[in-house]
């Protein structure tokens, strides 16, 4: 068999690469970065946008950051998710839209999909509005007991992105920003932090074992006592017994007639009960899909808005844009007699647009996606890159079971669709963007890959856009921002990126930001 598969094997040796050894591949270069993205950058300015690293026991995984190659394998269901990556999903989220594939994610999806529907988010957006208030006015409360007047931003963009995916999506008042403190809400503190930053070499190469085993043994391996697993275990337990519990409450109601709510949750189970038995989810997946919004929708979000507010911390001029064409907006709102501004009014504020963005080009929060090539295939590169035997190609032949990674990071850093100024933040490059002739772009927001792209992108992009711009909105017409001197931030590696101080990895994630009150409001 072995001397089959290695005569059918299209090996990717002869892609360039960094040197890996062979028990640990660039494991370590990658989980240990001092600044995320920044091996992923060097290894595109060195290799060219497809390059090769080692994955543990001597794998050589693709890394992708082509546009054309990353169209490519986004396209169907042609590069499924790699089976540890997949098994990862699965510990956190349960068998949910995020970890189902093929016919399963497509079932799945059709009776998720209303609860994202454009009038669904109008309905959601004055719960977004009002917890932004409420995020405002606890940021003013914390402001007279602040001397220095810095607050550690973070934790309270989770709190208020934890009450939002609460409300929105499972009818479920988490009030965190009210200091609410339950079992579930202390589950989520420095999850990630807690469970994947640095991970030990042991660690690696435990997890890179679950590449070789049978995929049908890899949920038992949730029962064994590594730490990350037991982090992992105790939060899908106590998330597991909330979603149940609400799910029971749904369904009681709707037997009842009670139950003409439009949150994700009564609005999916509403779904499902019309269809049959092979189109419809099973209990569990139900329970799950609930799981994988709580996570999901809230984390993602609240690291997001972190980075985008230490963008804005930095730039006052900018800031200053951003206030005025609010004011303009606001101003108008005002004269249509509206006590508050509208969805389509934030839509309709290019400086704050173009800062959301930017903001997801340049800190992808899920910054590398990881892939196995569903069958054999030729992957076609728009920029040709020089193999090690010196020829120039513009395709990569993979064989069924390739290891392939999509750098998010390095695909929304890449020259060729960016420019030369790939590596500065600068919003106003969206303010009059012009496509590049001839360059594919990928993803299914500002032409990054943030979200992912094709029949699996993210179903909530737009949700957070528009979340995103409401807590900005509302936190420019409220405060000044400016950053902290002397403190440098941290984009770590967890399984999202995450914001720390350095020097204060300890303390956890942090996004330390000096915030003046402003008068008028
Ligand atoms: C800044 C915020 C967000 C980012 C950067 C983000 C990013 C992503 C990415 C990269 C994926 C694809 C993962 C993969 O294929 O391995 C994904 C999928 C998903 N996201 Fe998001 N997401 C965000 C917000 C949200 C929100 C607010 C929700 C829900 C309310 C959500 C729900 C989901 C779900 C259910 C999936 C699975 C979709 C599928 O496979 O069909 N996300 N997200």
């Amino acid at each position: 068999v072995q001397w089959y598969q290695r005569r059918n094997h299209r090996s990717i040796k002869d892609i360039q690469g960094p040197p890996s050894t062979w028990l640990l591949g660039n494991e370590l270069d990658i989980w240990w970065q001092e600044q995320l993205g920044e091996t992923d950058f060097k290894w595109m300015a060195q290799y060219g946008n497809a390059w090769r690293v080692g994955g543990c026991f001597g794998e050589d995984v693709l890394v992708l950051a082509d546009p054309k190659a990353l169209q490519h394998i986004f396209r169907g269901y042609n590069y499924p998710k790699r089976a540890d990556f997949r098994q990862t999903i699965r510990f956190l989220t349960g068998t949910g839209l995020l970890y189902a594939d093929g016919a399963d994610h497509h079932r799945q999806k059709r009776v998720i999909d209303p609860g994202f529907g454009p009038g669904q988010l109008r309905q959601f957006y004055p719960i977004f509005r009002s917890k932004a208030a409420k995020l405002s006015t606890k940021l003013r409360e914390a402001l007279t007991k602040s001397e220095d007047k810095i607050i550690n931003i973070a934790p309270w963009l989770a709190h208020t992105t934890l009450d939002i995916i609460g409300e929105t999506a499972l009818n479920y008042p988490f009030n965190t920003l009210d200091n609410h403190q339950d079992e579930l809400t202390s589950v989520y503190e420095n999850l990630f932090i807690d469970a994947v930053t640095f991970p030990p070499a042991g660690a690696l190469i435990f997890k890179g074992l679950w590449c070789y085993l049978p995929e049908w043994i890899l949920p038992w391996m949730a029962y064994l006592p590594a730490k990350q697993l037991r982090v992992f275990r105790r939060y899908m337990g106590v998330a597991r017994r909330v979603a149940s519990q609400l799910l029971d409450d749904v369904c009681r109601e709707m037997v009842s007639g009670q139950n003409n709510r439009r949150d994700v949750m009564s609005l999916m189970v509403r779904a499902n009960s019309t269809q049959g038995p092979k189109q419809g989810m099973t209990n569990d997946e139900l329970v799950s899909q609930m799981t994988t919004l709580m996570l999901a929708g809230h984390e993602t979000t609240a690291s997001s808005m972190n980075w985008l507010l230490w963008e804005l911390s930095k730039d006052l001029e900018y800031q200053a844009l951003c206030r005025e064409e609010i004011a303009n907006i606001r101003s108008q709102a005002i004269a249509r007699g509206d006590d508050d501004l509208s969805m389509t009014d934030l839509e309709n504020m290019p400086y704050v647009t173009a800062i959301v963005k930017e903001t997801f080009r340049f800190h992808p929060i899920a910054y590398h996606l990881v892939r196995k090539a569903g069958h054999d295939d030729v992957i076609p590169l728009l920029t040709p890159i020089r193999t090690k035997s010196g020829q120039f190609v513009t395709e990569i032949p993979v064989s069924k079971g390739q290891s392939v990674i999509a750098s998010v990071c390095a695909y929304n850093r890449c020259a060729e669709v960016w420019g030369d100024d790939a590596h500065v933040f600068n919003p106003r490059r969206y303010l009059n963007r012009e496509k590049k002739e001839g360059v594919p772009t990928v993803g299914v927001y500002g032409d990054v890959l943030t979200f992912a792209a094709g029949a699996r992108a993210c179903i909530g992009w737009k949700f957070s856009v528009i979340e995103l711009h409401s807590l900005v909105v509302e936190l420019l017409e409220n405060f000044e921002l400016s950053f902290p001197e002397g403190k440098t931030i941290l984009r770590v590696p967890a399984i999202a990126m995450t914001c720390m101080v350095e020097g204060e990895r300890e303390k956890g994630v942090q996004m330390p930001i000096r915030l003046k009150p402003l008068v008028n409001c």
